[in-house]
């Protein structure tokens, strides 16, 4: 076994990139998984000790490509957890000091082939990180993150690309430092799409979980979540609003008389109802229990008269039941706007709430809207 400046300068190189990595990761432990930080850590530190000693044994040397190899698996798999959860400024940072280290030591050491692929994807990760973090600044919340990634990805893919060909018809005028960084990016191609790719994965089945967490089981229509976030997206439009809260009268006495499904057959009519008698316009909510909440998009007497068609026809219709017709009734309170904004919502409800109370307390069945009343 032999010490030369070389493996020396390596293994300098190796303890560099595993300590940057190591603060990373350990900093960030909540977002990227441990287990994938300590294996890739202890292999990545198998491979410089590897290195250090010189690994002119074959069998050695395989150790090391191995545990590079491994290494650079479960960096992969932590690097892409940290992109998912879009990388913050604490990360990027000591990424960026390790990518400069890492570019001095792609042009100033000799490397083999396989530790320069390493380093390079590496320093490529840590460059998308640091480009993803600049361009979609503090956007927690982006739509689409995993379409502004891939967006990323092209923009890199297409630079990377005229400068390899510049390079390849001009030679004289490009660099070669520019020439190698083109390769480098354009060698990582398949290693970016693969993290917009999975990005892509991760937001569709995010996407799925939340609008089922959004849905009433029973209903199948929006719940209270489902309601505040659609609602959300009609705040600062300037157009008036009936916001409405509809009550089944009586409830108990349907699910005392005729049973619990019975009660839940009703909820659910009057659901199937609703979405019948409202447009895709209006937003429709099952709020809990036999209540649903309505934001109809509307002027408001044509709103107040809807809402007096609703109430009509629950109280004129039937619903069929094996065990015999069921006669229900609702009131419905209501309130106008013509703004929603965040804060207002809470006391819109309270609003149509205490009138729901009035439309009780006056003999049921009816639709009272706050400040007015509409005989039925
Ligand atoms: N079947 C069924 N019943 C439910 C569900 N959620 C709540 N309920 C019942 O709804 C009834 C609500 O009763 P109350 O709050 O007294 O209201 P009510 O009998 O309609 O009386 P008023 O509202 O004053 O007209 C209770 O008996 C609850 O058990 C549900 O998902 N399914």
């Amino acid at each position: 076994m032999e010490f030369d400046l070389h493996s020396l300068r390596s293994t300098l190189i190796d303890l560099g990139l595993l300590i940057t990595t190591l603060v990373v990761f350990v900093r960030n432990r909540k977002l990227s998984g441990t287990s994938d930080v300590v294996l890739f850590s202890s292999l990545l530190l198998l491979n410089s000790i590897i290195m250090f000693a010189g690994a002119d044994e074959s069998w050695l040397s395989h150790t090391a490509n191995f545990s590079l190899i491994l290494a650079f698996a479960f960096c992969y798999s932590a690097v892409c957890k940290l992109i998912v959860k879009q990388v913050s400024w604490r990360l990027i940072i000591p990424c960026l000091l390790g990518y400069i280290v890492l570019i001095i030591a792609y042009f100033s050491v000799e490397l083999s082939s396989l530790v320069r692929a390493f380093y390079t994807t590496i320093a490529c990760i840590y460059l998308t990180g640091l480009i993803c973090k600049i361009l979609l600044k503090n956007r927690t919340n982006a739509d689409s993150p995993s379409t502004s990634y891939l967006l990323i990805v092209l923009i890199l893919t297409v630079i990377a690309f005229v400068f390899r060909l510049a390079a390849l018809i001009f030679p004289e005028f490009i660099s070669t430092t520019i020439n190698s960084i083109s390769i480098m990016v354009l060698s990582n191609l398949f290693l970016f799409l693969s993290f917009g790719l999975l990005l892509l994965i991760f937001e569709v089945i995010n996407n799925k979980l939340l609008t089922k967490s959004e849905l009433d089981y029973l209903s199948g229509i929006k719940n209270r979540r489902g309601f505040f976030k659609a609602l959300m997206r009609k705040r600062d439009e300037n157009t008036p609003y009936v916001l409405s809260i509809l009550d089944i009268d009586h409830f108990k006495t349907v699910n005392d008389t005729y049973g619990h499904d019975a009660g839940d057959i009703v909820i659910k009519h009057i659901a199937d109802k609703l979405t019948e008698m409202t447009s895709s316009k209006d937003i429709l909510a099952r709020f809990g229990g036999e209540e649903f909440c309505l934001l109809m998009n509307n002027d408001d007497q044509q709103a107040l008269q809807r809402l007096e068609e609703i109430r009509r026809y629950f109280e004129k219709e039937s619903i069929n039941y094996p065990g015999g017709d069921i006669q229900i009734t609702v009131c419905i309170g209501c309130v106008k706007t013509n703004l929603i904004f965040e804060e207002m919502i809470q006391k819109l409800l309270y609003f149509a709430d205490i009138s729901l109370y009035k439309a009780k307390q006056t003999g049921r069945n009816k639709v009272v809207c706050f400040e007015r009343l509409v005989e039925s």
